[in-house]
């Protein structure tokens, strides 16, 4: 049966199985996707990946599933084999130990040619509204139902984990619903500095400035991060004068109002105070609890009312938190077959300290507790070294390092050799993912949090 088989249609098949299978773009996106059947002889499966680092994630997650998979559509039993070989693939996957681009897959940025890639779940709908973020609401809405004309430019800030990104991306989403041809481009504005470095690298200053003065609705995320880099201010001032002039709508976002960006220079913050600047507080209880319902909803789970009561009062600041002790809660009961109620709640959570982040956990703490578990000499985690190990056990403090301390992640990048805060915010998100799928992490996690919180 296997001879008459076209390996690359079987592979898109496997593939898609393994999406619905998973229900977890991250991990399906950075690991299965790039990969390849390679060969397949005599229910013996070849898959070739390009680097190390997936083939022994997917040799330790998912080896079994992939031939379970094989095994049913081929109906016979299949051994599956996963071999390194990087020709062919990205040179980025194949470049990187890790192999995962800047972007996080929550967050893609548009592509080259400037489609917009917009979190389908970021939507208006999706989005629930309390006191602490309703004007901000009420506000995008308006932008996105007259964009250029209600507010522009529009500033969004807030603190971490509070709905930024998920308003621009649902003030994309309703502007494209009502004109698809309307140029709507999302990135975030280390993206644009890379892209201007680029440019300004291969000789294309004019390609990059037409690409961006031609859109009718740029959503620009985390503009702090253009703080003292002046050829990027000067680029993006441009920029935003050729847009605003054509009447295009401008959306920025933030995590402080444009006066407290240091060295921000002066002009783009007063462009940035033309239109209407707006903040997003903290949720209260009652929109905490709207907002685990509603992500217990959307993803069919059966979850407990004093479960849920639980969470809401354990985490108060920060929304990706708040969502994330659901789905650790929910992944513990599906991976130890338990119930979910109140006393797998506690022990699951039981680590979290009321009143959001312990303040007195630092990195030094953190890259020690995760070096001793690892076996890991605590200078390496600054380091530029990339084996497999490290690089792992990198993520998990870096991971850490997010739930247990205040720094913010460009301040976390740099205690770890002066990383980028993407690499950052892809270490969090993919060590989210595993520990959703991986009980020994998930209590690997657990117990070093334990050491750090309370020796
Ligand atoms: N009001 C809300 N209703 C439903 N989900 C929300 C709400 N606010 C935030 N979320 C969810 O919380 C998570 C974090 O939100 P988001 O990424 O938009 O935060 P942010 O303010 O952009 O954070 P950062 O500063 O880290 O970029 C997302 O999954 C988002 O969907």
């Amino acid at each position: 049966m296997s001879g008459q088989v076209d390996p690359l249609q079987l592979w898109q098949h496997i593939l898609k199985i393994l999406s619905n299978e998973l229900n977890n773009d991250m991990s399906f996106n950075t690991v299965l996707k790039p990969s390849r059947l390679a060969t397949l002889d005599d229910g013996r499966a070849v898959i070739e990946v390009p680097n190390d680092f997936i083939k022994s994630v997917i040799e330790r997650r998912y080896l079994n599933l992939i031939k379970d998979i094989f095994n049913s559509v081929l109906k016979q039993n299949t051994s599956v084999e996963v071999r390194i070989n990087p020709t062919g693939f990205d040179s980025e996957l194949v470049q990187e130990n890790l192999p995962i681009s800047d972007d996080t897959s929550e967050v893609k940025a548009f592509s080259d040619d400037l489609t917009p890639s917009l979190n389908q779940k970021y939507t208006f709908d999706t989005f629930v509204v309390g006191n602490s973020n309703r004007f901000a609401h009420a506000a995008s809405q308006a932008v996105a139902e007259s964009p250029a004309k209600a507010y522009n430019p529009f500033f969004i800030y807030g603190g971490v984990g509070l709905g930024k990104t998920h308003l621009m991306h649902a003030i994309g989403h309703y502007i494209l619903q009502r004109d698809p041809n309307c140029k709507v481009v999302y990135l975030s504005s280390e993206k644009f500095t890379n892209e201007l470095i680029n440019s300004i690298r291969d000789d294309k200053n004019v390609e990059f400035r037409n690409k961006y003065r031609t859109i009718d609705v740029l959503l620009i995320d985390d503009i702090q991060f253009i703080a003292g880099k002046e050829r990027t201010q000067e680029e993006f001032f441009h920029t935003f004068n050729a847009l605003h002039d054509a009447n295009k709508q401008l959306v920025i976002s933030s995590d402080r109002p444009p006066k407290e960006i240091p060295t921000l220079e002066e002009r783009l913050r007063s462009r940035f105070e033309w239109g209407l600047i707006t903040d997003i507080q903290p949720p209260d209880f009652e929109t905490r609890i709207a907002i685990l319902q509603k992500k217990a909803m959307m993803e069919n789970l059966i979850v407990p009312d004093d479960v849920i009561n639980f969470i809401a009062t354990k985490i108060e600041t920060n929304i990706r938190e708040l969502e994330g002790a659901l789905i650790r809660v929910v992944a513990y009961s599906s991976l130890t077959n338990c119930p979910i109620d109140m006393q797998l709640a506690e022990q699951v959570l039981k680590d979290l300290i009321p009143n959001g982040k312990p303040k007195q956990v630092t990195s030094v703490q953190i890259v020690k507790e995760v070096g001793n578990y690892f076996s890991i000499n605590p200078e390496d985690f600054k380091s530029k070294k990339r084996t497999k190990d490290l690089a792992f056990a990198r993520q998990v403090a870096m991971y850490l390092c997010c739930e247990l301390t205040d720094l913010s992640l460009p301040k976390i990048g740099e205690e770890f050799g002066g990383r980028d805060h993407t690499t950052v915010i892809h270490a969090r998100d993919k060590i989210t993912s595993d520990m959703q799928q991986d009980i020994q992490l998930l209590n690997a996690i657990e117990s070093i949090k334990k050491k750090i919180l309370y020796s």
